[in-house]
């Protein structure tokens, strides 16, 4: 059905009929599982639950299904990478500047912040020949990265117990999911060498070498991460381990980044694709029950980077520019946000919006996403219950499935096209690594 017509909707700007170029993989199998309290305190927000005895567990909303299973705790602690024997530790800070910061998106902030977090899926490429894919998410609380100084100057104003409530969230979490081996993958006989480590907290990649004299040997490599998730996981125990904790504090001022990261065909797009779904879920159930009658509203965006250029992939790939307003705040404009009410038509509009999305195939997945996609779920406050004053921005969740990048082995097969996106998408993902803020 078309979701425009639906009226729980509202936007503004002409309807478009969508460009049909992928699937939309199908949420059914998505498993409920319990809202597990360890993730509120571990987002600071135990009080919050407690204040409201009345309120359901976070997955149990029904909207899809009942099957409840228990989720696990997401760690606190900042996540690092170690090389077995050198002791050589990257620190979560080296990783800042880095890091997508679609706060700066906004031009309407609110004035006081009480905390702002940025919730960061990456895709961590791990590969050699015949490696599986690797994804790696991480959770990145700008409070942790005291680099930038807008947000220091944020800290700077709010009270003691935010400082402590924000101490207590996740500072950034990063979340390896490994693929299986892919049927081509199992019929060139290739063989998995990565071994995840009973904490499931780190993984040893067993990479293949030959001595000079010709004799065979396995080289480990060990990493360690705040999870790692083995290929028998299921997308909703991805949710419970990263977004699920963040989605109370984004009703408090609060904004959040979810990224995947990782090479073509490691599975990012995979993971990603519910996420939002079952974010907006549980969004919500705490606006109808937690903050009912308060004013609250969902929005939904979704838009594309393909090429350098960005496209509203929720109305007819528009071609759409970015600025800079007065206040150094990068915006896209023109973009089409949508007052939601109902997940069955957010889950229509991120159909929709994957449909449209560029796609094609390279040497690694005959289904390769060719742009950044970013789709984003605001939550926004009616001013004094007056519904004809614009709301004002409460908190957002960001998510961001990112094109992959490819390494050059992987490209012999690709046309003309694909190798040049692929140049373009490596540029950029270069580029984020040494730069942004977007
Ligand atoms: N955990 C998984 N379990 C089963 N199948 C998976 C898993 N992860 C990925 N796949 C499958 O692997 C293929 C590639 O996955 P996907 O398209 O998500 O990769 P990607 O990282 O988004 O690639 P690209 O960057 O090229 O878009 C798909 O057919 C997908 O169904």
């Amino acid at each position: 059905m078309n979701p425009f017509a639906r009226s729980s909707m509202q936007r503004s700007g002409s309807n478009g009929g969508p460009h049909h170029h992928r699937q939309y993989p199908s949420s059914d199998d998505f498993i409920d599982s319990n809202f597990n309290n360890k993730w509120l305190q571990s987002a600071g927000l135990h009080n919050l639950y407690s204040s409201n005895p009345n309120l359901p567990p976070l997955q149990d909303f029904g909207f899809y299904g009942s099957n409840a299973q228990a989720s696990s705790a997401a760690s606190s602690r900042s996540s690092s990478f170690t090389k077995y024997g050198s002791g050589e530790q990257v620190s979560p800070n080296e990783f800042s500047p880095g890091l997508l910061d679609l706060h700066s998106f906004d031009t309407e902030l609110l004035t006081e912040v009480h905390s702002e977090n940025n919730l960061n899926l990456l895709n961590q490429p791990l590969y050699g020949e015949g490696v599986d894919g690797v994804n790696a998410y991480s959770l990145a609380n700008k409070f942790a990265n005291m680099s930038c100084g807008s947000v220091e100057n944020n800290v700077a104003k709010s009270s003691l117990a935010d400082k402590e409530k924000a101490s207590n969230v996740a500072k950034i979490k990063v979340v390896v999911r490994k693929r299986p081996l892919n049927k081509k993958e199992l019929a060139r006989n290739e063989q998995d060498i990565i071994s995840i480590d009973p904490n499931n907290s780190s993984l040893t990649v067993h990479e293949s070498k030959v001595k000079v004299d010709l004799t065979e040997y396995v080289e480990k490599h060990g990493f360690v991460f705040d999870a790692v998730m083995n290929e028998d996981v299921t997308n909703d125990e991805i949710y419970s381990q990263t977004v699920e904790p963040i989605i109370p504090i984004i009703f408090q001022k609060t904004k959040a980044t979810c990224f995947a990261y990782g090479q073509t065909g490691s599975g990012k797009t995979y993971t990603m694709q519910p996420l939002p779904l079952r974010a907006s879920q549980d969004i919500f159930r705490l606006m109808h029950y937690n903050y009912r009658n308060q004013g609250f509203q969902l929005y939904v965006s979704f838009f594309e980077i393909y090429g350098g250029k960005v496209f509203d992939l929720l109305n007819d790939r528009k071609k759409l520019c970015m600025r800079e307003d007065g206040k150094q705040q990068v915006c896209i404009v023109g973009l089409q946000e949508y007052n939601v009410s109902d997940v069955g038509i957010i889950r229509e509009l991120i159909e929709k919006g994957n449909a449209t999305r560029s796609t094609g195939t390279t040497g690694a997945n005959e289904e390769s996403s060719r742009s950044h996609a970013i789709l984003q779920l605001a939550v926004k406050k009616l001013i004094d219950g007056n519904t004809s004053k614009r709301p004002r921005l409460v908190g957002k969740l960001s998510f961001i499935d990112l094109a992959g990048s490819e390494r050059g082995a992987d490209t012999t097969d690709n046309d003309k096209q694909t190798r040049m996106e692929g140049a373009e998408i490596n540029k950029n993902a270069e580029y984020d690594r040494l730069n942004f803020t977007y």
